[in-house]
């Protein structure tokens, strides 16, 4: 690689790590880890169901669908409140009067939605004390990373991303807020055996919703008809929820999530990797992803 490229490489990652804390080496932000004591005792309840992700894997989509479900499809109850406020984000600590993740799960009443970033290590103990349905919701970490690149454009709270070369260095090596992709969807594909976790890949449910939302459905204890299945497919379509002001998260101050530089209900596909990718970039991804992944046991789609 181009000598001044490496440099400039070198000096983006020296400045993200000043930026950010770190919790047992795991990239948060300050703000979390300023608030880190809270957060870890953060006391679950036996009926919350948890929404556990990787950045960009399409949290917001499965909050609503998970909601959704709840909701028994009605829609008009699903748009009560952004999905923000909806569905907490117990590791986020927005500024001050904001209330944090943990705040607003407090308040709220059972059964709650809640949703982490956090790497499984990192999880609130009580939600294993309490025995929490998870639902983790996974993506190809090609797409993810595109898809983090455009968000940490648009959200400043987040450190800038840098040139697309950057990031992509800066990607792989983990030095993104909430850390390496690897680790994530290892350490929560492993926990399977012995806790109540519902792995479902976002691929597949771009490839039949029906199919994904009925298995969340069942996870979650439900039986609905497949009428009220359809309806809850329709309203958390791409297109329905780039549309509705409580999921497109139009309601965030442009100083805070400046959607004039990329919406954040963006293009909702698998594959636009392949328009960021150089050749070059995808054989050192591909190398990287045989080494980490080897004997994991998961497999991810990159194309349908
Ligand atoms: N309904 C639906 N269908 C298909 N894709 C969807 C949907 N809702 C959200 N998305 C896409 O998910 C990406 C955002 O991921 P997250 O919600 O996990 O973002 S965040 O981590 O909570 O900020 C982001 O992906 P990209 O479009 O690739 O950037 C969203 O467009």
């Amino acid at each position: 690689m181009d000598p001044a490229v490496m440099e400039e490489i070198a000096k983006k990652m020296e400045s993200f790590e000043a930026t950010m804390g770190h919790i047992e080496g795991v990239p948060l932000l300050g703000s979390t880890c300023d608030a880190w004591d809270s957060i870890y005792n953060f006391q679950a309840r036996g009926d919350d169901i948890l929404i556990a992700t990787y950045p960009k894997a399409g949290t917001t989509w499965m909050q609503e669908i998970v909601d959704l479900i709840l909701q028994e499809g009605d829609a008009q109850k699903g748009r009560r409140a952004p999905t923000y406020i909806k569905v907490p984000f117990i590791d986020m600590v927005p500024p001050k009067p904001m209330p944090s993740g943990v705040e607003l799960a407090q308040t709220m009443k059972s059964p709650r939605v809640l949703k982490t970033h956090l790497p499984i290590n990192l999880l609130p103990p009580s939600f294993w004390e309490k025995n929490v349905k998870v639902v983790y919701f996974a993506r190809n970490a090609k797409d993810c990373m595109v898809s983090y690149y455009y968000f940490q454009k648009i959200n400043k709270v987040l450190p800038d991303p840098g040139t697309w070369e950057n990031y992509f260095s800066a990607f792989l090596s983990g030095h993104v807020p909430w850390g390496i992709w690897f680790d994530h969807v290892i350490g929560w594909w492993k926990a399977m055996d012995k806790h109540q976790i519902l792995f479902i890949f976002y691929e597949d449910m771009i490839e039949d919703p029906m199919r994904e939302i009925r298995k969340v459905m069942k996870f979650l204890g439900k039986d609905l008809s497949d009428g009220v299945l359809e309806n809850i497919k329709y309203h958390t379509s791409f297109q329905a929820m780039k549309e509705n002001p409580m999921t497109n998260n139009s309601t965030i101050p442009n100083f805070v999530l400046d959607q004039t530089i990329s919406p954040f209900m963006r293009k909702g596909t698998v594959g636009d990797w392949k328009t960021h990718f150089s050749v070059a970039q995808n054989i050192i991804f591909d190398e990287e992803y045989k080494k980490k992944m080897e004997g994991s046991g998961l497999n991810f789609r990159t194309e349908l």
